[in-house]
């Protein structure tokens, strides 16, 4: 079915339920089995600096300062400064009135700058004003957004008005990439999780995103799975590749590379790249760290060596 048929909301319902059920115990069983793979010390090596390079490094409080993103983004460009061998991170990603700040402290690094808007993380405000939340982050130098879906309507079953401001999103976006967080915490099951990710991609999304950080359960390994899943079989339909960023809750190296070798067996190769893959996290950059210290000097350094993320 085109794009063009999904925006009567008849064809774009008919379109979703016909989306074959997910399998949720077999979702859960290829998930757990997956993460219990263990990889040779020199693929270790590899995945924990392709995982650093995938990061968005977050700071998403209230009580964030332009001192601590600049201070983040300092660390973004130079995770480990007596290490100019550690990859720098993909993207920072910061509330709207925080972006002009991280591009000036990013500036020449090449690394994007995020931004979360249409009222984040509950969307719960008229279109207009998400209209305006995402413009003037791009107006601030935004790269990226980082949208949430109105989960109020998705569970109410207005598909068309979830569709509908996607696609509103998207084009004030104008060329910034847009990330839609499905906060698959609030979506009950793997099969809302499935048609959430379709109607998504469907409607225009680069990426598509686990959770805003803010709602437990955030990021899992079922639910990574099932989006990437879905991103494997758009493409196979459509010929466009949709990127996938799991967020919130992932902390450790352990987790980080579990994700990897999810992207690895499900979506396939040509995802595990920080053009298709992000990690969206707060602090698990420095454990990425001082796991990659310890595989390089077999000392392990501890959480105060590294400076805070
Ligand atoms: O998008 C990223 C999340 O907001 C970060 O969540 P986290 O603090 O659990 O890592």
């Amino acid at each position: 079915m085109s794009t063009e048929t999904l925006t009567g909301a008849a064809g774009l319902r008919a379109f979703l339920d016909g989306l074959p059920g997910v399998d949720q115990v077999g979702a859960e069983e290829r998930a757990a089995r997956l993460a219990s793979r263990s990889i040779k010390t020199t693929a270790k090596a590899e995945a924990i600096d392709l995982a650093v390079s995938m990061v968005d490094l977050t700071t998403l409080e209230g009580a964030d300062t332009p001192g601590k993103v600049r201070a983040l983004c300092a660390k973004a460009a130079r995770p480990d400064p007596s290490d100019p061998s550690v990859p720098k991170v993909a993207a920072v990603c910061v509330y709207p009135d925080m972006v002009e700040v991280a591009v000036t402290a990013l500036a020449g690094t090449g690394i994007g700058v995020a931004s979360v808007a249409t009222a984040f993380p509950s969307g719960r405000a008229p279109l207009a004003a998400k209209l305006a939340d995402t413009r003037a982050a791009v107006e601030a130098g935004a790269s990226e957004i980082d949208m949430v879906i109105d989960r109020g309507a998705f569970l109410a079953g207005d598909l068309a008005k979830v569709f509908e401001e996607i696609v509103a999103v998207k084009d004030a976006c104008g060329g910034a990439h847009l990330k839609v967080i499905l906060e698959t915490g609030e979506l009950a099951t793997l099969d809302n999780v499935r048609r959430a990710s379709w109607l998504a991609m469907r409607a225009g999304a680069d990426f598509i995103k686990t959770s805003t950080g803010k709602v437990a359960p955030a990021a899992t390994l079922p639910v990574t799975l099932v989006m990437l899943e879905a991103v494997r079989d758009h493409r196979a339909e459509t010929g466009r590749q949709v990127g996938v960023k799991p967020a919130g809750g992932i902390k450790t190296t352990k987790d980080a590379v579990r994700y990897l070798v999810l992207v690895n067996e499900t979506a396939g190769p040509d995802w595990l790249t920080p053009r298709w893959f992000r990690l969206g996290a707060s602090s698990v950059l420095n454990d990425l760290l001082m796991q990659r210290r310890k595989l390089s000097t077999g000392v392990y350094a501890g959480p105060d060596y590294f400076t805070l993320d």
